[in-house]
């Protein structure tokens, strides 16, 4: 099935060999450090602050910030906030670790449906990058590309930054492949549930019933929503949904934003100010999921998982759990085989 432009009946020419035929599926996530000592810190976190769709402050302003300040101390900071949920058996983040699973999970599932699907995953900071996933999906033959932002939720910090690095690599390729981006799967039902089944099987799990659920989302500037990012409504429509699904009121199922960076307002409610005053107001058992996120990383598991339980502690909160995303969990094989067969349609 995957031919070379020769085996078209064109006469011979002196170019070299170019495979086709085949289709490639790039999930992307959005990265991580290689490690958690300060240097590997530093060139991770100076690539992330650096993108002006991830940082919109003016660059005159921003980059001595960025350069003389933020990057003298975060490096060590995050370091060792990674070092606390860091996969030693595999040298890597939770979130690298999950996104290869998922990719490799995917690729099993997708294989009944055609033998010329090749599933590979990037990161969009840090590695693997995209543009050399990019050509090795194109040396496998791929002359079609479906690129799977992992972000149920759009947000021009996320999504399109992916969008935007794909497209200054294929600017650079003689032979572009066809690209589809998938779009975000806020609203999908098989989304939806799949969350809401996680949630019930983790609830069910735990040794107390929770008087509070948080849906903690990652907060971006308020000023962002202000000037027409769609993400917060995303957000807040997941929310709600997730809320019918399981049967619960406004009170016992908040949306919260989380991981504010900086001294600007963000998304509100924050989730730390929220879980400070439920504890003051009164309640013992709290429970916090992040639909937001595909895969667990270090804004669940350390800011969620142990930030929030000692903020709630401290406030005289007595039981706390983090529960899981959905990972690559069945139910969350399940969504994102959903949307990379929806997207494929036409093309397989
Ligand atoms: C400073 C601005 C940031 C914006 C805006 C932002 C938006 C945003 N981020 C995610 C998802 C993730 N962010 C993660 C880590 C992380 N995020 C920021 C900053 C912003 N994010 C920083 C500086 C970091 C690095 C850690 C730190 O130093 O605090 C991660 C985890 C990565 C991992 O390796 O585990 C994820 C995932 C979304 C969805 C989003 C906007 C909607
Ligand atoms: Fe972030
Ligand atoms: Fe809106």
């Amino acid at each position: 099935m995957h031919d070379t432009i020769a085996g078209s009946g064109a006469k011979p020419v002196d170019h070299p060999p170019l495979r086709a035929g085949r289709i490639g599926v790039l999930l992307v996530n959005l990265g991580t450090p290689d490690g958690t000592t300060y240097w590997p810190m530093r060139r991770y976190l100076k690539e992330f602050l650096s993108d002006r769709r991830v940082i919109e402050v003016p660059r005159l302003l921003w980059w001595p910030l960025l350069n003389l300040i933020i990057l003298s101390t975060r490096p060590s900071k995050s370091g060792a906030k990674y070092a606390s949920i860091w996969n030693r058996e595999k040298d890597a983040s939770p979130l690298l670790v999950i996104t290869q699973a998922q990719t490799e999970k995917l690729a099993a599932r997708l294989a009944a449906r055609s033998d010329r699907l090749v599933v590979d995953f990037a990161m969009r900071y840090g590695n693997p990058a995209i543009a050399p996933r990019i050509d090795r999906l194109r040396a496998a033959g791929c002359d079609r590309i479906l690129i799977v932002p992992l972000y149920p939720q759009y947000a021009a910090a996320t999504t399109a930054t992916v969008c935007d690095k794909a497209f200054d690599h294929l600017k650079t390729l003689r032979w572009q492949p066809a690209v589809r981006i998938a779009p975000q799967w806020h609203e999908d039902p098989v989304y939806i549930e799949a969350v809401a089944a996680s949630v019930r099987r983790s609830l069910a799990a735990l040794d107390f019933e929770p008087e509070v659920i948080l849906a903690s989302f990652h907060g971006v500037p308020k000023s962002y929503l202000l000037a027409g990012d769609p993400y917060y409504c995303f957000a807040v429509k997941t929310g709600r949904l997730l809320r019918a699904a399981l049967g619960l009121d406004e009170a016992r199922l908040r949306i919260t934003f989380q991981s504010r960076f900086g001294k600007e307002e963000w998304l509100k409610p924050y989730t730390d100010e929220t879980v400070a005053g439920l504890a003051k107001a009164g309640t013992r058992r709290l429970a916090i999921v992040a639909p937001g996120f595909v895969a667990d990383c270090l804004e669940t598991l350390e800011e969620l998982g142990t930030e929030n339980r000692e903020i709630f502690q401290h406030h005289g909160g007595e039981k706390f759990a983090y529960l899981p995303c959905l990972n690559d969990g069945e139910e969350g094989m399940a969504v994102l085989a959903h949307v990379v067969e929806r997207e494929l349609m036409g093309w397989i």
